[in-house]
């Protein structure tokens, strides 16, 4: 009998479900295990306590991120310089001390591979298609740009994974996101899922599994891919995925982690099984048309706040919901908008090139290639580059972009979640904007009162050079 077909997400459910309880909780095996500074110190101190060892250090990676200044780590004598926040500095050291004393694989924060733990997983490799992939952080979507199950964890889960390398979880729904035609020129990934959330809300994908489909995303950039399904927790989904395929395992292949000879044949032939059957059904399904995308911003403090950058800002009238209309209407007082006043005329005094979302290499470059030959407005106060991981800093740095954004007036900088979320010294002052190309909008999100507008590098490089919201199709070169 032909087995049912299945959704990609089922799968790798299926093949990685221990045991079926009756109420419909499993055990499901976890493949990789990525842990932070922030929501780690507790899980391994409960460890200590009981007396437990982590039951698969090799498939555990810890990297500090969040609370790593961006500036300079190493005084010149080459000592390491201290962390002035006393919260950063005692989870920065809780890190280093548990990963060495559980045997744990860690990134220190001045090795030359430290970055954001969502760029660094692909990028060494150790995050894979086909595995369940977890982490005490909500954006760990992320990883579902190369074909993982990939998604956050509370830190009393990330607790039972270091002990058990399983966790209890019932399976979400599965949700469709089919995207029609193609993007067009100028229209990035960024855009792409800010767009989406735009259309499901923040509350489109709650209780479901998204799978992206459609000819776009088979000829979209692993990075590209990664932006997308960074986001998908922005949309309420548990995760976001991707059907792995050829771009990806070009990409993983003899990464440091990446199975490597036999073990990397036998992988990709797994891998390659792993699309939507044909006739599968998804729980949910919502059709996207590419061409109706323009570069995308966010004018509220929800990530659903977006509109076309050639929009103006909505009146909280034209919201059918009454919730909605009231949200709006704190929105726009944060935010400081009058509805009305079109998306191009908003000014801003700070951007911000960074995030798990758009950190990477081609993120970089989409900036850098804006910014050549120009330079921020005068009113631009503060803008800064933060790539994703030391290994991206250096490969732009060999690309020469860092010469394009200091020539433009931009700060250079080290890797780490930085002005995202303001955990560390990289915080947009209160009442100020920032273009950001992050993943959130919230109320005091980039500092206290800070405002942020959320889009793509390319959009922060030219908003940086307008000193103002701009469609970056006018500065084309
Ligand atoms: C600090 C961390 C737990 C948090 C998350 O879970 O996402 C952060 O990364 C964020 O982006 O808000
Ligand atoms: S870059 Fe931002 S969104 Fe990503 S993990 Fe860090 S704080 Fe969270």
């Amino acid at each position: 009998m032909a087995s049912k077909p299945r959704t990609l997400y089922e799968k790798i459910w299926d093949a990685h479900v221990v045991e079926r309880q009756d109420d419909g909780t499993c055990l499901v095996y976890i493949d990789r295990h990525l842990v932070h500074e922030v929501t780690s110190p507790q899980a391994f101190e409960a460890l200590r306590v009981a007396g437990r060892k982590v039951r698969r250090p090799d498939l555990t990676l810890a990297v500090p991120d969040h609370n790593v200044p961006t500036t300079a780590r190493l005084a010149a004598d080459g000592s390491r310089l201290p962390i002035a926040d006393p919260q950063s500095a005692a989870q920065l050291a809780a890190l280093e001390k548990n990963a060495p004393e559980f045997g744990i694989r860690y990134i220190d924060a001045v090795a030359r591979e430290q970055g954001i733990v969502h760029v660094v997983g692909p990028e060494q490799g150790f995050s894979l298609p086909g595995a369940t992939i977890v982490c005490g952080d909500s954006h760990t979507a992320a990883h579902g740009g190369i074909g993982a199950l990939a998604f956050g964890i509370g830190t009393s889960e990330v607790e039972h994974v270091l002990a058990t390398q399983t966790l209890l979880l019932r399976q979400s729904k599965s949700m469709e996101v089919r995207v029609e035609g193609a993007l067009s020129p100028g229209v990035t990934p960024k855009d792409l899922i800010l767009h989406i959330i735009g259309v499901i809300g923040t509350a489109g994908g709650t209780g479901h599994v998204i799978e992206y489909r459609g000819e776009v995303f088979e000829k979209m950039s692993v990075e590209g891919r990664l932006t997308v399904c960074n986001m998908s927790i922005e949309g309420g989904a548990r995760a976001g995925i991707i059907a792995p395929d050829e771009t990806v395992f070009r990409y993983l292949k003899g990464r440091p982690y990446s199975p490597k000879g036999e073990d990397w044949d036998r992988a990709v032939e797994w891998w390659r099984s792993l699309a939507t059957d044909d006739g599968a059904v998804f729980d949910k399904s919502v059709v996207i048309h590419a061409s109706d995308i323009e570069p995308t911003v966010s004018w509220g403090t929800s990530p659903e706040d977006v509109v076309a950058i050639g929009d103006t800002v909505p009146s909280p009238d034209s919201f059918a919901d009454p919730s909605k209309q009231d949200a709006a209407r704190k929105s726009l007082d944060y935010m400081g908008l009058e509805p009305g006043t079109p998306l191009e005329d908003v000014t801003i005094e700070n951007v911000f090139i960074g995030s798990c979302t758009n950190s990477r290499i081609e993120d970089l470059r989409a900036a850098a290639a804006v910014l050549n030959g120009r330079t921020k407005a005068a009113n631009v106060r503060w803008a800064i580059a933060v790539p994703g991981s030391g290994l991206v800093k250096k490969q732009a740095e060999d690309e020469g972009l860092d010469r394009i954004f200091t020539d433009a007036g931009f700060e250079w900088r080290e890797p780490g979640c930085s002005a995202c979320l303001a955990m560390n010294p990289d915080k947009v002052p209160p009442g100020e904007r920032c273009a950001s190309t992050s993943n959130r909008n919230f109320v005091g999100r980039q500092g206290p009162g800070a405002r942020t507008h959320l889009m793509s590098p390319a959009m922060a490089a030219a908003a940086a050079v307008a000193g103002h919201l701009v469609d970056v199709r006018k500065l084309a070169p």
